[in-house]
């Protein structure tokens, strides 16, 4: 792993989980993992972030948020800005998820914006970034990702990157149990990096994290983990079930301990 940071286990619970539901995973989850060095980050719904963190304190879990908008406050119905985020335990944000960009029609300016927003504001950020099937068919993946990683980090300055995580995401990949191969990742995450030696100074690019997304099981975690330049995993579907995601986390309780 080139980055100087521990692994990055990440869940995404989606539209997943009441509060009881979400209180009780990770009261859970902290008890079987405390001797693992990876960090741990769980993206819950808004409304579990407040006591997601509670329960969270003194673990060895972060709780983040899985979007948020661009404004530091006004009137906009039904938003959540990054202050009240930060006002109810979150630590980080997913920002440009490919749900966001499909269902919600988030474009790279917007999820710029937001992006700045969010580290002005303290939050770390993971963004996602990934292609369709049929870019990846028609070899685009390349220009696909430097067109999304220059729009969604302009005006991000070196300082700021290091505050934030790349999560490749193909959107192929994403629950469908059609999981990218690792060696197929590691390659992608290469370009990722050489499209961030474009941006930023060398000796940051080596230190910003990129993990993977897209149908992660305990099947094939190891994989991506063992491969340098996939330096942690976003976790959908396999982060909702306990004993699922703390198999994928606890493969690094072994390499670590
Ligand atoms: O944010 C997580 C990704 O969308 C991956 O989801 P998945 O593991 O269910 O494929």
């Amino acid at each position: 792993m080139e980055s100087e940071a521990s692994v990055i286990i990440a869940g995404n619970w989606k539209m997943y989980k009441t509060n009881i539901e979400a209180v009780d995973f990770i009261r859970k989850l902290g008890e079987k993992i405390a001797p693992t060095k990876a960090q741990v980050l769980l993206a819950v719904p808004f409304t579990a972030i407040a006591p997601a963190a509670k329960e969270a304190e003194g673990s060895l879990i972060e709780i983040g948020a899985q979007n948020m908008n661009d404004a530091s406050e006004g009137a906009f119905t039904g938003e959540v800005a990054a202050k009240m985020l930060i006002d109810a335990g979150a630590k980080f944000v997913i920002l440009g998820h490919s749900e966001r960009r499909r269902y919600f029609n988030e474009d790279d300016a917007f999820i710029n914006r937001k992006v700045k927003r969010a580290l002005k504001e303290g939050l770390k950020v993971i963004l996602c970034v990934g292609e369709s099937l049929s870019e990846r068919e028609a070899e685009k993946t390349e220009e696909i990702l430097q067109n999304q990683l220059k729009a969604c980090l302009d005006g991000v300055s070196e300082n700021d990157i290091k505050h934030l995580i790349i999560a490749y995401e193909p959107v192929w990949a994403i629950g469908t149990g059609l999981n990218a191969t690792a060696p197929v990742v590691e390659e992608t995450h290469l370009v990722i990096r050489q499209i961030l030696a474009t941006l930023y100074s060398e000796e940051v690019v080596k230190k910003v994290s990129i993990i993977y997304g897209g149908s992660v099981k305990p099947a094939n975690a190891q994989a991506y983990i063992d491969e340098p330049n996939i330096d942690g995993l976003l976790v959908g579907g396999a982060s909702l079930d306990l004993d699922t995601f703390d198999q994928i986390v606890n493969y690094q309780h072994h390499a670590n301990t």
